[in-house]
């Protein structure tokens, strides 16, 4: 591991000197909103990583707490989108909950989607963060918390990077800015040993909203315990609400004896990049080119994945010319980062032909989704990056028990058992559900070294159950390299012969039936209600044709097997939405399991199953 450098030491902005952070529960947690930046000037002799512009906005904020009708002119100063959003609009902050992530709009100018993610309501979300933190870490306030910041290519990054670091400083947490970075890198800082780097960190966040769109951003915020979960975040945004509220209605005023802390700027994705090369070689023997010979493509989408062509797979010795969309660009003009989205799996097939490389690999804005290509455009996402990864954690720990969502093929069992020789745990959608499941299913005694879904998600036990796209590439690339070492280089066939017997359906769809959430027919009532009663209606709809069979164990929705596939049918994890899954050895068969659920669910007149009886039409 590179220890920091010279040059990185330098590149350490220090806004004020930490002082404990003992005064943390007498700020945000008791309500009252107190400046804590009393002087913001750079220690003389190091290098500013702020602009001397920047820290006279953080001095100039510190000063504008005195008045709080001046206050959106602060916050408003790094936007040039959202500044037409009233800063003290009325926020649900309730709304921003998605799943274990925060998400909303934080630039303004498309229709019917209002700004709900301003500078105000960052602010207010770091400060809650922190009192979040602090309670977590039980901390006697004898040291200051550190927390690191990262975030994605989003136009709106910067903004709420320094939004949400003036509510983590204001609460007296140190703040480490890494820039530009990948998700798992910000996980990976809470576990890493690197002192020379400030870690580990106490907690860390990424600035992200995957593959949505240029004009949302969000939040995902990890300790050394993983991602937090839907209750932390909940509490976080219940926090998050009383702070904002008190921005506007309290008098605010600085007070000279609270608390300091400082805000650093590392190029923590050195360590993180230099990790997965030291992975590589390790694994290769201790070579220090082990993909020398291999032309591997990288697409990044115009996400934060860039770095792996130039600072993983070079440094590995493999060719990477060909390889497109590396450069950060928020509005993604090229196609949307996401290994599950069929153009973007076009685009990196595409790039893999063109350039005759061995292998394809394509990850999602913010690196903790990928899946690959091989050298004959054979894509290896979803059943088949699963397929994938199972047949090479399986070699290492036979018999392991492979975690999955509930979406994942028959197909996929059957290779995982009869092929493998592991057992395929399905369970529920939703990352953090898999990662979360393997990790109890190791603490009463069933060992499991893999958790994945089939959205490109993975985390292996390994690595410290982080979900990690670009970790799930260094496993595949582990696999070039050994064969390249044992002489037995044969490009990406090594990875393709892995996947060898893994049955396909000719018909897999997914087709998502929306819930209008102020219909009648929902007499008041939740859309989740709703959801469950058609998901109920269809499972005793279903019990009475002798032609489908419920699945034995099943953890989320309605799942049936007949006509030689099987269908799901379950409640989207965020939205009003039921999603629907079909998979058929024929297009005759798809259909008749879609008229099946058309019977049942017809009754429901909040479901709009236009996207359904369109896939049924004749
Ligand atoms: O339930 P859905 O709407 O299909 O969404 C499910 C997906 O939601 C998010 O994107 C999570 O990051 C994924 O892990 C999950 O698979």
């Amino acid at each position: 591991m590179a220890a920091i450098s010279g040059k990185t030491a330098q590149n350490v902005f220090i806004a004020q000197c930490c002082q404990p952070n003992r005064k943390m529960n007498s700020l945000y947690q008791r309500g009252n909103y107190v400046p804590i930046l009393r002087n913001t000037l750079p220690l003389q002799g190091r290098k500013l990583a702020w602009t001397g512009k920047r820290a006279m906005q953080l001095h100039t904020l510190a000063t504008y707490q005195r008045d709080p009708v001046n206050r959106a002119s602060v916050h408003c100063y790094a936007t040039s989108s959202s500044s037409a959003v009233p800063t003290f609009e009325k926020i649900d902050f309730h709304k921003l909950q998605n799943g274990s992530d925060i998400r909303g709009v934080s630039v303004a100018g498309v229709e019917g989607e209002p700004v709900n993610l301003t500078e105000p309501v960052a602010e207010a979300i770091g400060a809650a963060f922190a009192a979040w933190l602090v309670n977590k870490k039980k901390e006697d306030g004898s040291r200051c918390l550190r927390v690191s910041i990262g975030h994605d290519s989003r136009i709106s990054a910067q903004r709420l990077q320094d939004a949400v670091s003036q509510g983590l400083a204001r609460a007296g947490l140190d703040v480490i800015h890494y820039g530009l970075a990948s998700t798992p890198a910000m996980f990976n800082s809470t576990v890493s040993q690197e002192a020379q780097h400030f870690c580990p960190v106490d907690g860390s966040i990424m600035i992200t909203a995957s593959h949505l769109p240029y004009n949302r951003n969000g939040f995902k915020f990890f300790t050394n315990a993983g991602g937090l979960g839907k209750a932390d975040i909940k509490d976080i945004l219940a926090r998050a609400a009383d702070i904002y509220d008190k921005f506007s209605v309290e008098s605010l005023k600085v007070s000279e004896d609270s608390a300091s802390s400082t805000v650093k700027k590392v190029d923590y994705m050195a360590v993180y990049t230099s990790d997965l090369v030291s992975a590589v070689r390790r694994a290769a023997g201790g070579i220090e080119k082990p993909l020398e010979g291999f032309h591997i493509v990288v697409d990044a989408g115009n996400g934060a994945g860039g770095f792996f062509a130039g600072k993983v797979l070079e440094p590995l010795g493999a060719v990477t010319a060909g390889s497109q969309f590396l450069e950060p660009d928020g509005m993604f003009p090229n196609h949307i980062p996401n290994p599950e989205d069929k153009e973007a799996m076009k685009a990196i097939t595409q790039a893999v032909h063109k350039n005759k490389a061995d292998l394809g690999i394509i990850f999602d804005t913010d690196v903790d989704r990928s899946a690959a290509v091989d050298s004959g455009g054979r894509e290896l996402n979803r059943n088949r990056l699963i397929a994938l990864m199972a047949a090479i954690v399986l070699e290492e720990h036979p018999g392991t028990t492979i975690v999955t969502d509930s979406v994942t093929s028959d197909g996929l069992t059957t290779f995982i058992e009869k092929k493998l020789g592991g057992k395929h745990h399905r369970f529920k959608r939703g990352y953090k559900n898999v990662i979360d499941e393997a990790i109890r299913l190791n603490s009463v005694g069933e060992e499991s070294h893999l958790a994945i879904e089939t959205s490109g998600h993975g985390a292996l036990k390994e690595n410290h159950w982080l979900d990690d796209g670009a970790y799930l590439m260094v496993k595949l690339l582990n696999k070039l390299a050994t064969a390249r070492a044992k002489g037995l280089s044969r490009g990406s066939k090594v990875l393709t012969d892995l996947v060898e017997g893994l049955e396909e359906p000719a018909v897999a769809v997914e087709l998502r039936l929306k819930i209008d959430q102020n219909h009648t027919d929902l007499k008041g009532g939740s859309f989740r209600d709703y959801g469950e009663a058609v998901l109920k209606h269809l499972e005793n709809v279903a019990s009475m044709d002798p032609k489908l069979q419920k699945a034995p164990v099943n953890y989320e929705g309605v799942r049936i097997s007949g006509n030689g596939g099987w269908f799901l049918l379950r409640l989207s994890l965020h939205d009003p939405v039921l999603p629907l899954n079909i998979e058929a050895p024929s297009q005759d068969d798809a259909l008749k399991l879609g008229l099946a659920v058309q019977a049942a669910v017809k009754e429901f007149s909040a479901l709009d199953t236009s996207a359904l009886d369109k896939f049924v039409q004749p």
